[in-house]
């Protein structure tokens, strides 16, 4: 269905994306029996999926990194930087409830629009790789990306599911996504978590998780508990191996960088090599320090007196 962004919903709006992209796209790669099969060389764009505090969006930016880091091109589209962009500072969970017509409609057109980007991205940029960072919780907006990007487009679809049923992991998530979110920076921490928690729950009546039994023909990567449990459906090609060996070694644990400005006075240019040797034991006293008191996080003052330690 034209403009069917899953879920039964057909967009009204002028800049259909589908509209854009009537029947099939050939992409600049699709001359080569690979790509033309949404094959191993095809543009490949992976669809995050899974509930709020699952972990999407820390997955598909250290994916995007990873993969750039290899040499493909990689961008995330995050349906909820759409969301912010078009609603005021968010309010409540009524927003995530699935009565609330206005708003589903709203959160529709955001899934369009970051659709409608990636596609465009890969089709005029180039780009080998990308990552819809939603929560794609159903099988028909699943069906919708799979329609456009693979029917439409011939590229790879591959869906990354995030689950999480240990409660502790669950409780550090929504801690953190409490923290970090700009949603809840207005909100109390009691107030925050208690809306987080009904915000999960609408998404619970219409959340289906990936089902071999109905969407046996996708590729997709399931990890379960932050890693503990990491299954994977239908692989094709090197990349896609490459993106599960990368998720099976993913651990999801906050790190800490440290940055130290050394300034190199004009003694360098007398003394140059003596000064890079300061500088750099300088820089490695610093760190070793740091690593031998403090595991997490440093104070300020912390910080400084792991400094004047070192000089
Ligand atoms: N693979 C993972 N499984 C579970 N939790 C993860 C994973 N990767 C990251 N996390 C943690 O989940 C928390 C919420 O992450 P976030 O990416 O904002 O979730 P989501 O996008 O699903 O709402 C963060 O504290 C993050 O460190
Ligand atoms: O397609 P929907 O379900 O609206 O998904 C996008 C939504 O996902 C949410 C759900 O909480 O964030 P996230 O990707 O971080 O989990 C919202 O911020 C965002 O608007």
């Amino acid at each position: 269905m034209a403009g069917d962004v899953g879920d039964g919903y057909a967009r009204k709006g002028t800049t259909n994306p589908s509209e854009q992209h009537e029947g099939t796209i050939q992409h600049p790669l699709k001359d080569s029996a690979e790509s033309s099969s949404g094959g191993q060389f095809a543009p490949l764009l992976i669809a995050l999926v899974g509930l709020p505090a699952r972990g999407k969006t820390a997955i598909a930016h250290s994916l995007a990194r990873y993969l750039c880091w290899i040499g493909h091109s990689a961008k995330v589209f995050s349906v909820s930087d759409y969301r912010r962009k078009w609603t005021e500072q968010y309010d409540n969970h009524d927003f995530f409830c699935p009565n609330n017509e206005e708003a589903m409609e709203l959160r529709k057109k955001c899934a369009l629009e970051a659709m409608r980007d990636a596609s465009n991205w890969i089709m005029s940029q180039h780009g080998e790789v990308a990552i819809i960072d939603g929560t794609n919780s159903t099988r028909s907006r699943r069906q919708c990306l799979y329609n456009k990007f693979h029917e439409q487009m011939n590229c790879a679809v591959l869906f990354v599911e995030s689950i999480i049923d240990d409660e502790n992991i669950l409780a550090k998530n929504m801690e953190e996504t409490r923290r970090n979110s700009p949603d809840y920076k207005e909100m109390s921490r009691e107030k925050a978590l208690n809306d987080f928690q009904l915000r999960i729950k609408h998404y619970l009546n219409l959340f289906e998780t990936i089902s071999y039994k109905h969407e046996g023909h996708y590729s997709c990567i399931k990890i379960k508990n932050a890693g503990d449990d990491i299954s994977a459906h239908r692989l094709i090609g090197h990349l896609q191996s490459r993106i599960l060996y990368f998720l099976s070694s993913y651990q999801p644990t906050p790190k800490t960088m440290y940055f130290s400005r050394v300034s190199v006075c004009f003694l360098y240019y007398r003394f140059g090599s003596i000064c890079l040797m300061l500088k750099a034991k300088f820089l490695a006293g610093i760190s070793t320090s740091v690593n031998k008191t403090h595991s997490s996080y440093l104070t300020r003052s912390q910080y400084f007196r792991a400094v004047v330690h070192v000089i």
